[in-house]
């Protein structure tokens, strides 16, 4: 018999009870929770007269509905503009206090976008089976836990049960070997992962990230190339444990203490996959290949190297994917084999769950350093992904770099990521958007969104267009 894979140990670790059709109830360690998807799960609670099986196993915090506006946020709940918006909070709210569930409310300093916030509490820790509400929760598998997301009745069926009913994934290990070069970053790699693989990709599968380029990887990139996974059409994304994920968590307010931390750190330490370990599929590709990227279409997989030109459908023979083009470009109000330089941009924001910890920040700020915005960019946001990045950033000055290049610090939030809050594009406009989708429509209607690095959305701002991040020079 080969030996288990990463992703076969945590399953093992979790399985209540297997059953013959191939599905298993699986325990949940931790679950997650945020406005959007977790009303109508109390809601059912309450007409079944159920409280949550294990309470402390679940943090909430609101991220998708709360202002990024420093103005608007200063009035918490009440003080949230929009009706629908300021219902969820406020439901999530009165929910967490019904049941006594930890909340990190709307000004909370353990405040931010779940996905930031689990992690860097702690409450994400190694081996742990993650769920929440919400698709991105395969970012929390770069510690080295079995983390996705879940629908709302499963969010209800876990808080009443603590169990969720699964169906075992394939074992899918994407390897990036080599190094990267200056100025690729994570972003980069698991934007190039999906170019190769498509959308499709990793349908059915859980992912491992291995290989020399994801071992030198610190968290917060591991983090970024995780949260993606649901972008290659894996539920789930991780990366095996080893001294950066144990440094890391190490200190965190819910890692284990003491002798606790001792025996969690042992256990932690087999959270690899074991050297004759069989995967159902393999990916390899090389981090000397990797360029910085830029999305040009409406799909995440619609993504080239920065020196690029968006495709000529006329070139494509495959007749859905020539369709595809044609729609894409037409919708991004590109020209074929117009060059990603010469697409010019109107918004930038950097913020969100795949891009909005310290790392991202100053990678931004770097950037940023000494430069201002372009004239014909109306308008850049910097947004961090939770209280204490936030908190961290204006003790290393970065807020003061961004405002005096003309950019806007704001408050954490999902914020222009998705339009479920004001901050939104307008129809025809071009974003370049640290975020992680860039279908018709998602960051406002008619908006266009281009999926790039943090450093490289910065570099678009300064120059008005997309720019090879490498070549701006001394600033
Ligand atoms: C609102 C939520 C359910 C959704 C998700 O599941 O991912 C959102 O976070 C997103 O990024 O589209
Ligand atoms: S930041 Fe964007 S991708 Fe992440 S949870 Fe919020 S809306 Fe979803």
């Amino acid at each position: 018999m080969s030996g288990k894979t990463l992703y076969d140990k945590l399953w093992d670790a979790h399985v209540v009870k297997s059953r013959e059709d191939g599905t298993a109830l699986i325990y949940i360690d931790r679950h997650l929770i945020h406005e959007v998807t977790s009303p109508q799960a109390f809601e059912g609670l309450r007409l079944a007269g159920r409280k949550p099986w294990r309470v402390d196993s679940v943090v909430a915090t609101p991220d998708h509905n709360v202002p990024s506006d420093a103005s608007e946020r200063a009035g918490g709940i009440d003080g949230i503009v929009d009706e629908v918006s300021r219902i969820q909070v406020k439901t999530l709210d009165e929910n967490c206090e019904e049941f006594g569930i930890v909340e990190f409310g709307i000004n909370d300093p353990g405040q931010g976008i779940v996905h930031v916030v689990g992690p860097e509490t702690g409450a994400t820790l190694p081996g742990m089976t993650v769920v929440c509400g919400d698709s991105h929760t395969s970012t929390h598998g770069a510690l080295g836990a079995l983390a996705h997301g879940i629908g709302t009745s499963e969010v209800e069926h876990v808080l009443a049960t603590q169990c969720l009913i699964q169906k075992k994934m394939k074992n899918m290990l994407v390897r990036v070997d080599g190094v990267l070069g200056e100025g690729v970053t994570a972003k980069d790699v698991v934007l190039a992962i999906i170019g190769k693989i498509g959308t499709a990709g990793g349908n059915g599968c859980a992912i491992e990230f291995a290989g020399e380029v994801i071992e030198k990887m610190s968290m917060e990139g591991r983090m970024t190339v995780c949260n993606m996974a649901i972008e290659a059409g894996a539920r789930a994304g991780m990366v095996a444990v080893d001294d950066i994920t144990i440094d890391y968590v190490k200190g965190k307010p819910f890692a284990p203490k003491g002798a606790e931390w001792e025996k969690a750190e042992a256990a932690w330490r087999d959270l690899h996959s074991d050297a004759d370990a069989k995967f159902d599929v393999v990916v390899e590709l090389k981090g000397e290949e990797i360029q910085p990227q830029v999305s040009w279409g409406t799909s995440p997989e619609m993504v080239l190297p920065v020196d690029g030109a968006v495709p000529n459908p006329a070139e494509e023979q495959d007749p859905t994917k020539k369709s595809g083009i044609e729609r894409a470009l037409q919708y991004m109000g590109l020209r074929a084999g117009q060059k990603i330089t010469e697409i010019p941009v109107d918004r930038v924001f950097v913020g969100s769950c795949t891009n909005a910890r310290i790392e991202d920040l100053r990678a931004a700020a770097e950037v940023a350093k000494g430069r201002t915005k372009a004239d014909s960019v109306k308008q850049v946001l910097i947004v961090p992904g939770s209280q204490s990045v936030k908190a961290q950033a204006e003790s290393e000055g970065l807020h003061k770099v961004f405002v005096e290049a003309g950019f806007e610090w704001r408050e954490p939030s999902c914020s222009m990521c998705l339009a479920m809050n004001s901050d939104k594009l307008g129809a025809g406009e071009h974003c370049a958007s640290t975020s992680n989708r860039n279908f018709e429509g998602r960051q406002g209607f008619g908006g266009r969104t281009h999926l790039v690095s943090p450093a490289m959305a910065v570099a678009a701002a300064v120059t008005g267009h997309f720019t090879d991040v490498r070549k701006l020079g001394k600033a």
